[in-house]
Protein backbone atom coordinates (compact mmCIF):
# COMPACT_ATOMS: atom_id res chain seq x y z
CA UNK A 1 0.00 0.00 0.00
CA UNK A 2 2.49 2.60 1.06
CA UNK A 3 4.93 1.82 -2.22
CA UNK A 4 1.77 2.64 -4.10
CA UNK A 5 0.72 5.68 -2.31
CA UNK A 6 4.35 6.86 -2.40
CA UNK A 7 5.18 6.07 -5.59
CA UNK A 8 5.67 9.26 -7.64
CA UNK A 9 8.38 10.45 -4.75
CA UNK A 10 10.77 7.31 -4.86
CA UNK A 11 13.21 9.36 -6.21
CA UNK A 12 12.32 11.95 -3.74
CA UNK A 13 14.75 10.74 -0.47
CA UNK A 14 18.02 12.66 -0.43
CA UNK A 15 19.84 10.33 -1.49
CA UNK A 16 18.61 8.78 -4.43
CA UNK A 17 18.16 12.70 -5.57
CA UNK A 18 20.14 13.76 -8.25
CA UNK A 19 21.03 17.10 -7.94
CA UNK A 20 22.46 18.65 -11.13
CA UNK A 21 25.53 20.71 -11.14
CA UNK A 22 25.36 24.46 -11.26
CA UNK A 23 27.19 24.31 -14.57
CA UNK A 24 24.68 22.49 -16.43
CA UNK A 25 21.93 24.66 -15.59
CA UNK A 26 21.10 27.43 -18.21
CA UNK A 27 18.11 28.76 -16.23
CA UNK A 28 16.33 28.91 -12.65
CA UNK A 29 18.44 27.08 -9.67
CA UNK A 30 17.76 27.30 -6.12
CA UNK A 31 20.81 28.17 -4.96
CA UNK A 32 19.79 31.66 -4.09
CA UNK A 33 16.94 30.41 -1.96
CA UNK A 34 19.45 27.95 -0.15
CA UNK A 35 19.96 28.76 3.28
CA UNK A 36 22.32 26.03 4.32
CA UNK A 37 23.53 22.46 2.59
CA UNK A 38 23.05 19.15 3.69
CA UNK A 39 26.01 16.66 3.67
CA UNK A 40 24.52 13.07 3.61
CA UNK A 41 26.45 11.96 7.00
CA UNK A 42 25.86 14.67 9.43
CA UNK A 43 22.37 16.27 9.43
CA UNK A 44 19.76 15.20 11.14
CA UNK A 45 17.15 16.21 8.80
CA UNK A 46 18.37 13.99 6.59
CA UNK A 47 18.90 10.91 8.86
CA UNK A 48 15.29 11.41 8.85
CA UNK A 49 14.15 11.56 5.31
CA UNK A 50 16.85 8.23 5.05
CA UNK A 51 15.45 7.25 8.18
CA UNK A 52 11.84 7.26 6.64
CA UNK A 53 12.53 5.68 3.41
CA UNK A 54 9.49 5.46 1.44
CA UNK A 55 7.10 4.68 4.03
CA UNK A 56 5.32 6.87 6.47
CA UNK A 57 6.47 6.99 9.94
CA UNK A 58 3.54 7.51 11.66
CA UNK A 59 0.61 5.19 11.03
CA UNK A 60 -2.21 7.88 12.06
CA UNK A 61 -0.92 9.96 9.23
CA UNK A 62 -1.14 6.46 6.90
CA UNK A 63 -4.96 6.27 8.15
CA UNK A 64 -5.52 9.62 7.41
CA UNK A 65 -4.37 9.73 3.70
CA UNK A 66 -5.90 6.40 3.09
CA UNK A 67 -9.47 7.98 4.52
CA UNK A 68 -8.52 11.17 2.27
CA UNK A 69 -10.15 10.25 -1.27
CA UNK A 70 -9.84 14.08 -1.71
CA UNK A 71 -6.69 15.65 -3.17
CA UNK A 72 -5.50 19.44 -2.13
CA UNK A 73 -6.55 22.88 -4.33
CA UNK A 74 -3.67 24.05 -6.30
CA UNK A 75 -2.91 28.10 -5.51
CA UNK A 76 -2.34 28.79 -9.08
CA UNK A 77 0.69 31.32 -8.15
CA UNK A 78 0.33 31.72 -11.91
CA UNK A 79 -3.17 33.20 -11.81
CA UNK A 80 -2.47 35.03 -9.40
CA UNK A 81 0.54 37.22 -9.97
CA UNK A 82 -1.45 37.59 -13.87
CA UNK A 83 -4.07 38.98 -11.67
CA UNK A 84 -1.34 41.22 -9.51
CA UNK A 85 0.49 42.59 -12.53
CA UNK A 86 -3.08 43.24 -14.38
CA UNK A 87 -3.96 45.33 -11.04
CA UNK A 88 -0.28 46.95 -11.25
CA UNK A 89 -0.79 48.55 -15.17
CA UNK A 90 -3.93 49.90 -14.44
CA UNK A 91 -2.42 51.61 -11.21
CA UNK A 92 0.81 52.57 -13.50
CA UNK A 93 -2.00 54.04 -16.17
CA UNK A 94 -3.81 56.23 -13.47
CA UNK A 95 -0.57 57.38 -12.31
CA UNK A 96 0.54 58.37 -15.57
CA UNK A 97 -2.29 59.96 -16.44
CA UNK A 98 -2.74 61.77 -13.09
CA UNK A 99 1.24 63.19 -12.79
CA UNK A 100 3.14 61.68 -15.48
CA UNK A 101 5.48 59.85 -14.09
CA UNK A 102 6.04 55.90 -14.79
CA UNK A 103 7.90 53.81 -12.25
CA UNK A 104 11.50 53.11 -12.59
CA UNK A 105 13.50 49.58 -11.73
CA UNK A 106 17.42 49.41 -12.01
CA UNK A 107 18.91 46.03 -12.05
CA UNK A 108 22.52 45.68 -11.32
CA UNK A 109 24.10 42.30 -12.49
CA UNK A 110 27.50 41.57 -11.84
CA UNK A 111 29.17 38.65 -14.01
CA UNK A 112 27.88 35.89 -16.25
CA UNK A 113 25.86 33.25 -14.39
CA UNK A 114 23.38 31.98 -16.97
CA UNK A 115 21.11 31.61 -14.52
CA UNK A 116 21.08 35.45 -12.96
CA UNK A 117 21.32 36.51 -16.73
CA UNK A 118 17.77 34.42 -17.24
CA UNK A 119 16.26 36.04 -13.85
CA UNK A 120 17.48 39.42 -15.10
CA UNK A 121 15.74 38.86 -18.26
CA UNK A 122 12.14 37.54 -17.02
CA UNK A 123 12.62 40.66 -14.57
CA UNK A 124 12.64 43.31 -17.81
CA UNK A 125 10.09 41.58 -19.29
CA UNK A 126 7.64 41.53 -16.66
CA UNK A 127 8.49 45.42 -16.40
CA UNK A 128 7.80 46.23 -19.61
CA UNK A 129 4.60 44.28 -19.27
CA UNK A 130 3.15 46.34 -16.57
CA UNK A 131 5.00 49.88 -18.06
CA UNK A 132 7.48 49.90 -15.48
CA UNK A 133 10.73 51.44 -17.17
CA UNK A 134 13.42 49.54 -16.69
CA UNK A 135 17.47 50.30 -16.23
CA UNK A 136 20.26 47.88 -16.32
CA UNK A 137 23.93 47.93 -15.43
CA UNK A 138 25.55 44.85 -16.51
CA UNK A 139 29.35 44.76 -14.71
CA UNK A 140 32.00 41.91 -15.18
CA UNK A 141 32.45 39.48 -12.81
CA UNK A 142 36.05 41.08 -12.01
CA UNK A 143 34.61 44.18 -11.53
CA UNK A 144 35.47 46.12 -7.96
CA UNK A 145 33.18 46.76 -5.17
CA UNK A 146 34.02 50.56 -5.74
CA UNK A 147 32.47 50.01 -9.29
CA UNK A 148 29.66 48.51 -8.06
CA UNK A 149 29.34 50.89 -5.45
CA UNK A 150 29.46 53.23 -8.13
CA UNK A 151 26.89 52.49 -9.39
CA UNK A 152 24.16 52.08 -6.83
CA UNK A 153 25.10 55.49 -6.01
CA UNK A 154 24.19 57.00 -9.20
CA UNK A 155 21.25 55.45 -9.40
CA UNK A 156 20.62 56.65 -5.80
CA UNK A 157 20.83 59.92 -6.90
CA UNK A 158 18.16 59.34 -10.45
CA UNK A 159 15.80 60.82 -9.86
CA UNK A 160 13.63 58.21 -12.85
CA UNK A 161 15.07 55.45 -10.68
CA UNK A 162 12.67 54.50 -7.89
CA UNK A 163 13.96 50.81 -7.05
CA UNK A 164 16.93 49.22 -6.84
CA UNK A 165 17.95 45.31 -7.24
CA UNK A 166 21.08 44.23 -6.84
CA UNK A 167 20.95 40.47 -8.47
CA UNK A 168 22.11 37.97 -6.24
CA UNK A 169 24.40 35.95 -5.67
CA UNK A 170 27.31 38.87 -6.09
CA UNK A 171 30.98 37.09 -7.32
CA UNK A 172 32.98 35.76 -4.10
CA UNK A 173 35.11 38.48 -3.98
CA UNK A 174 32.80 41.35 -2.80
CA UNK A 175 30.97 41.72 0.67
CA UNK A 176 27.68 42.02 -0.09
CA UNK A 177 26.86 43.12 3.33
CA UNK A 178 28.52 46.20 1.96
CA UNK A 179 27.19 46.64 -1.05
CA UNK A 180 23.38 45.82 0.19
CA UNK A 181 23.39 48.37 2.97
CA UNK A 182 24.92 51.20 0.20
CA UNK A 183 21.48 50.72 -1.74
CA UNK A 184 18.72 53.81 -0.10
CA UNK A 185 16.15 52.77 1.81
CA UNK A 186 13.69 54.20 0.02
CA UNK A 187 14.61 52.24 -3.55
CA UNK A 188 15.33 48.92 -1.37
CA UNK A 189 12.48 47.10 -3.33
CA UNK A 190 14.01 43.72 -2.22
CA UNK A 191 13.63 44.47 1.15
CA UNK A 192 17.25 43.14 2.04
CA UNK A 193 18.01 46.62 3.89
CA UNK A 194 18.83 45.81 7.39
CA UNK A 195 16.78 48.49 8.47
CA UNK A 196 13.78 47.43 6.58
CA UNK A 197 14.63 43.83 8.23
CA UNK A 198 14.71 45.73 11.53
CA UNK A 199 11.31 47.48 10.80
CA UNK A 200 9.66 44.20 9.67
CA UNK A 201 11.02 42.62 12.91
CA UNK A 202 9.14 45.08 15.42
CA UNK A 203 6.20 45.34 16.69
CA UNK A 204 4.42 48.74 15.82
CA UNK A 205 7.37 49.84 12.87
CA UNK A 206 6.51 49.54 9.14
CA UNK A 207 9.30 48.15 6.92
CA UNK A 208 9.61 50.89 3.13
CA UNK A 209 9.20 47.32 1.56
CA UNK A 210 9.21 43.51 2.27
CA UNK A 211 11.31 41.22 0.63
CA UNK A 212 9.56 39.69 -2.73
CA UNK A 213 9.90 35.80 -1.79
CA UNK A 214 8.11 35.69 1.53
CA UNK A 215 5.99 38.50 0.84
CA UNK A 216 4.42 36.46 -2.17
CA UNK A 217 3.69 33.77 -0.11
CA UNK A 218 1.33 35.31 2.25
CA UNK A 219 -0.22 37.15 -0.66
CA UNK A 220 -1.07 34.28 -1.72
CA UNK A 221 -2.57 32.85 1.32
CA UNK A 222 -4.60 36.21 1.71
CA UNK A 223 -6.06 35.57 -2.23
CA UNK A 224 -6.58 31.80 -1.59
CA UNK A 225 -8.84 33.08 1.56
CA UNK A 226 -6.51 31.26 3.88
CA UNK A 227 -7.36 32.41 7.23
CA UNK A 228 -3.54 33.19 8.93
CA UNK A 229 -4.40 34.43 12.50
CA UNK A 230 -4.04 31.63 15.36
CA UNK A 231 -3.23 29.53 12.88
CA UNK A 232 -0.12 27.28 14.04
CA UNK A 233 2.89 28.06 10.99
CA UNK A 234 5.80 25.99 10.45
CA UNK A 235 8.77 27.81 8.32
CA UNK A 236 11.70 24.92 6.76
CA UNK A 237 14.81 27.22 5.96
CA UNK A 238 16.10 30.25 7.64
CA UNK A 239 17.73 32.54 5.38
CA UNK A 240 18.02 36.25 5.29
CA UNK A 241 15.68 36.36 1.74
CA UNK A 242 13.42 33.81 2.62
CA UNK A 243 13.02 31.52 5.18
CA UNK A 244 13.39 34.39 8.27
CA UNK A 245 11.47 37.44 6.84
CA UNK A 246 8.65 35.01 6.13
CA UNK A 247 8.35 33.57 9.17
CA UNK A 248 7.94 37.81 10.44
CA UNK A 249 5.68 37.95 8.49
CA UNK A 250 3.50 35.31 9.71
CA UNK A 251 3.92 36.77 12.93
CA UNK A 252 2.66 39.55 12.14
CA UNK A 253 -0.45 38.07 10.38
CA UNK A 254 -0.95 36.48 13.83
CA UNK A 255 0.33 33.15 13.65
CA UNK A 256 1.81 31.08 15.95
CA UNK A 257 5.54 30.56 14.52
CA UNK A 258 7.87 27.89 14.70
CA UNK A 259 11.19 27.66 12.28
CA UNK A 260 12.71 24.15 11.43
CA UNK A 261 16.14 24.28 10.22
CA UNK A 262 19.06 22.18 9.74
CA UNK A 263 19.67 21.83 13.26
CA UNK A 264 15.79 20.86 14.67
CA UNK A 265 15.95 17.30 16.36
CA UNK A 266 12.88 16.50 15.36
CA UNK A 267 11.88 18.35 11.97
CA UNK A 268 9.13 16.01 11.45
CA UNK A 269 7.34 15.73 14.38
CA UNK A 270 7.50 20.22 14.60
CA UNK A 271 6.43 20.42 10.64
CA UNK A 272 3.15 18.12 10.96
CA UNK A 273 1.47 20.32 14.12
CA UNK A 274 1.16 22.78 11.36
CA UNK A 275 -1.74 24.69 9.92
CA UNK A 276 0.47 26.16 7.84
CA UNK A 277 3.72 25.37 5.92
CA UNK A 278 5.94 27.53 4.34
CA UNK A 279 9.35 25.52 3.04
CA UNK A 280 12.72 27.29 1.30
CA UNK A 281 15.43 25.38 2.14
CA UNK A 282 15.89 24.15 -1.99
CA UNK A 283 16.64 20.28 -1.12
CA UNK A 284 14.14 18.17 -3.94
CA UNK A 285 11.52 16.23 -2.10
CA UNK A 286 12.23 16.71 1.53
CA UNK A 287 9.49 17.33 3.18
CA UNK A 288 7.08 13.95 2.70
CA UNK A 289 3.74 13.07 3.29
CA UNK A 290 4.26 11.85 6.27
CA UNK A 291 5.26 15.61 7.72
CA UNK A 292 1.89 17.39 6.71
CA UNK A 293 -0.94 17.59 9.01
CA UNK A 294 -4.29 16.59 7.12
CA UNK A 295 -5.77 19.64 5.90
CA UNK A 296 -2.54 22.03 5.99
CA UNK A 297 -1.75 24.30 3.62
CA UNK A 298 1.83 24.32 1.67
CA UNK A 299 3.58 27.11 0.51
CA UNK A 300 6.53 25.22 -1.41
CA UNK A 301 9.31 27.58 -1.99
CA UNK A 302 11.93 25.75 -3.17
CA UNK A 303 13.00 25.50 -6.72
CA UNK A 304 15.39 22.35 -7.21
CA UNK A 305 16.39 21.04 -10.75
CA UNK A 306 16.40 17.21 -10.89
CA UNK A 307 17.87 14.46 -13.07
CA UNK A 308 15.01 13.86 -15.84
CA UNK A 309 16.15 11.92 -19.04
CA UNK A 310 12.44 12.34 -19.67
CA UNK A 311 12.34 15.82 -20.36
CA UNK A 312 14.15 17.97 -23.43
CA UNK A 313 16.17 19.90 -20.92
CA UNK A 314 17.80 16.68 -19.65
CA UNK A 315 16.36 18.44 -15.82
CA UNK A 316 12.99 19.00 -14.33
CA UNK A 317 11.97 21.56 -11.35
CA UNK A 318 10.19 20.34 -7.88
CA UNK A 319 9.91 21.97 -4.97
CA UNK A 320 10.94 21.10 -1.37
CA UNK A 321 8.01 18.90 -0.97
CA UNK A 322 7.09 15.51 -2.30
CA UNK A 323 4.01 16.84 -4.40
CA UNK A 324 2.52 13.66 -5.06
CA UNK A 325 2.13 12.72 -1.38
CA UNK A 326 1.77 16.18 0.05
CA UNK A 327 -1.28 16.46 -2.33
CA UNK A 328 -3.30 13.78 -0.88
CA UNK A 329 -3.07 15.53 2.45
CA UNK A 330 -2.52 18.95 2.22
CA UNK A 331 -5.98 20.98 1.86
CA UNK A 332 -3.90 23.56 -0.84
CA UNK A 333 -0.34 23.55 -2.37
CA UNK A 334 1.27 25.19 -4.69
CA UNK A 335 3.10 23.55 -7.56
CA UNK A 336 6.42 24.10 -8.85
CA UNK A 337 6.60 25.61 -11.23
CA UNK A 338 4.02 28.72 -11.07
CA UNK A 339 3.40 29.15 -7.60
CA UNK A 340 5.72 31.29 -5.69
CA UNK A 341 8.17 31.92 -8.55
CA UNK A 342 5.88 34.12 -10.15
CA UNK A 343 4.98 36.13 -7.47
CA UNK A 344 7.91 36.80 -6.46
CA UNK A 345 8.60 39.06 -9.66
CA UNK A 346 5.43 40.25 -9.30
CA UNK A 347 5.56 40.94 -5.85
CA UNK A 348 8.98 43.00 -7.30
CA UNK A 349 6.76 45.36 -9.58
CA UNK A 350 4.54 45.82 -6.88
CA UNK A 351 7.07 47.36 -4.71
CA UNK A 352 8.81 49.21 -7.78
CA UNK A 353 5.08 50.82 -7.79
CA UNK A 354 4.59 51.65 -4.04
CA UNK A 355 8.44 52.95 -4.47
CA UNK A 356 7.33 55.48 -6.80
CA UNK A 357 4.09 56.46 -5.82
CA UNK A 358 5.58 56.86 -1.71
CA UNK A 359 8.20 59.56 -3.64
CA UNK A 360 5.58 61.37 -5.50
CA UNK A 361 3.29 61.01 -2.54
CA UNK A 362 0.76 59.89 -4.89
CA UNK A 363 -2.17 58.32 -3.06
N1 LIG B 1 18.35 40.54 -5.55
C1 LIG B 1 17.67 39.45 -5.90
N2 LIG B 1 16.33 39.45 -5.77
C2 LIG B 1 15.60 38.34 -6.14
O1 LIG B 1 14.36 38.34 -6.02
C3 LIG B 1 16.30 37.21 -6.68
C4 LIG B 1 17.71 37.29 -6.79
N3 LIG B 1 18.36 38.40 -6.38
N4 LIG B 1 18.41 36.25 -7.29
C5 LIG B 1 17.73 35.09 -7.84
C6 LIG B 1 16.43 34.82 -7.10
C7 LIG B 1 15.50 33.82 -7.72
N5 LIG B 1 14.28 34.53 -8.02
C8 LIG B 1 13.23 33.97 -8.76
C9 LIG B 1 12.30 34.74 -9.44
C10 LIG B 1 11.32 34.17 -10.23
C11 LIG B 1 11.23 32.82 -10.39
C12 LIG B 1 10.18 32.26 -11.31
O2 LIG B 1 9.37 32.99 -11.85
N6 LIG B 1 10.12 30.93 -11.52
C13 LIG B 1 9.11 30.34 -12.40
C14 LIG B 1 9.72 29.72 -13.64
C15 LIG B 1 10.36 28.36 -13.52
C16 LIG B 1 10.90 27.76 -14.83
O3 LIG B 1 12.06 27.99 -15.19
O4 LIG B 1 10.15 27.05 -15.51
C17 LIG B 1 8.24 29.38 -11.62
O5 LIG B 1 8.61 28.99 -10.50
O6 LIG B 1 7.18 29.05 -12.10
C18 LIG B 1 12.12 32.02 -9.72
C19 LIG B 1 13.10 32.59 -8.91
C20 LIG B 1 14.45 35.84 -7.64
N7 LIG B 1 15.64 36.04 -7.08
Amino acid sequence: MASVIFADCSSSTAAATRFLPLSRLSVLHSHWSMPFKFSPSNHSLLRTIVANGHSPSSPSVLTAVMASATSATIIDGKSIAKQIRDEITAEISRMKDAIGVVPGLAVILVGDRKDSATYVRNKKKACESVGINSYEAHLPEDSTEQEVLKYISGFNDDPSVHGILVQLPLPSHMNEQKILNAVSIEKDVDGFHPLNIGRLAMRGREPLFVPCTPKGCIELLHRHGVQIEGKRAVVIGRSNIVGMPAALLLQREDATVSIVHSRTKNPEEITRQADIIISAVGMPNMVRGSWIKPGAVIIDVGINPVEDAKSARGYRLVGDVCYEEACKIASAITPVPGGVGPMTIAMLLSNSLSAAKRVHNFK
